[in-house]
């Protein structure tokens, strides 16, 4: 049985992983892999769980593929874990895909960004209502890659299925502006990671999603600790560590211009150095390059280092 609003909430007030897709050479999907990803992470003390989204490498799945990496994924965790599913595309398809996550008893749909060429605030609105209607589970909309007025997210937080907004533009004073215009019962989640998670605390943000976290969840866990007691000192030491392999995951990588490219291998590596199960990235990213994979070992011995002075 999924978790009820409230318990989502609750949920996202934490840490957020994404479970990032573990694909053979052959680009299958590695489910056991998947499950175990999960498992160890809750046993770590995760409870909210990013499936089919963002760095699962949503774009790169078949409708069909969605829908079992979010089966395998509320299988593999007990019920007080929070699963938001990734959810995208035309409406009719989006329904479509909320339609086959609630019978798999997702707790929560992760509306992934709009993409689309040309877009309107009022129409784009109208797509959340409208997947709003065809489910009783709730939706976090992930705000990214567009830049809307803080009149469009006061109006995003009163539609009643939304019942929080991954909030992903580097913009803290709009996300301030856009928590003190819209509805109070709305929990807005850092979706930048760590390194904005202690200016977009302190802006009201009351979450936060996973960076070096995804692989090391006791950097985020105690962070959140450090966040909710107010201990900005620590807050902030424990954020810096995380900036070196933060910043490696915003390169370009080799023969390429866009920022960035290699931030999902570079995800899936420091899974594989913690011992959890990385995989193969299906195009269009590619593989971390020879002398990247040498240099993301340096920058995670050093995250090692700093996590057993600071954490112990
Ligand atoms: N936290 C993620 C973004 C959200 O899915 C990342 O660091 O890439």
């Amino acid at each position: 049985m999924s978790l009820s609003d409230q318990q989502v909430r609750s949920r996202l007030r934490g840490v957020a992983v994404g479970l990032l897709t573990p694909f053979t050479d052959e680009n299958e999907i590695q489910h056991d892999d998947l499950a175990e990803n999960a498992r160890e992470l809750y046993d770590a003390g995760i409870r909210t769980f990013l499936a089919a989204a963002n760095i699962s490498e949503y774009h790169s799945l078949a409708e069909n593929e969605r829908a079992a990496v979010v089966e395998t994924s509320v299988k593999a965790l007990p019920s007080d874990a929070c699963v938001l599913a990734g959810v995208g595309g035309s409406t009719a398809g989006a329904k479509e895909l909320i339609r086959a996550y609630d019978r798999l008893d997702a707790d929560a749909m992760m509306i992934m960004p709009p993409d689309h060429t040309y877009m309107h605030e009022q129409g784009l609105l109208e797509y959340y209502r409208e997947l709003g209607a065809v489910t009783e589970t709730p939706l976090v909309p992930y705000v990214r890659g567009f830049d809307p007025s803080v009149e469009y997210l006061a109006r995003l937080t009163h539609i009643d299925s939304v019942v929080g907004i991954k909030y992903a533009l580097k913009d803290p004073v709009k996300l301030g502006a856009g928590i003190g215009a819209g509805a109070d019962d709305v929990v807005w989640v850092d979706g930048l990671a760590e390194p904005f998670a202690v200016s977009f605390w302190a802006e009201g943000a009351e979450g936060f999603s996973a960076g070096v976290s995804n692989f090391r969840p006791e950097i985020g866990l105690e962070l959140y600790d450090a966040l909710s007691a107010g201990d900005w000192e620590r807050a902030c030491q424990l954020r810096n560590i995380c900036l070196p392999y933060q910043n490696f995951r915003d390169e370009t990588g080799q023969e390429n211009e866009i920022e960035g490219a290699i931030s999902v291998s570079a995800v899936k590596k420091g899974l594989e150095l913690a011992g959890l199960n990385g995989g193969s990235v299906r195009e269009p990213i590619r593989p971390l390059a020879e002398e990247e994979e040498r240099r993301a070992e340096r920058l995670y011995d050093q995250l090692d280092d700093d996590i057993e002075s600071l954490i112990g």
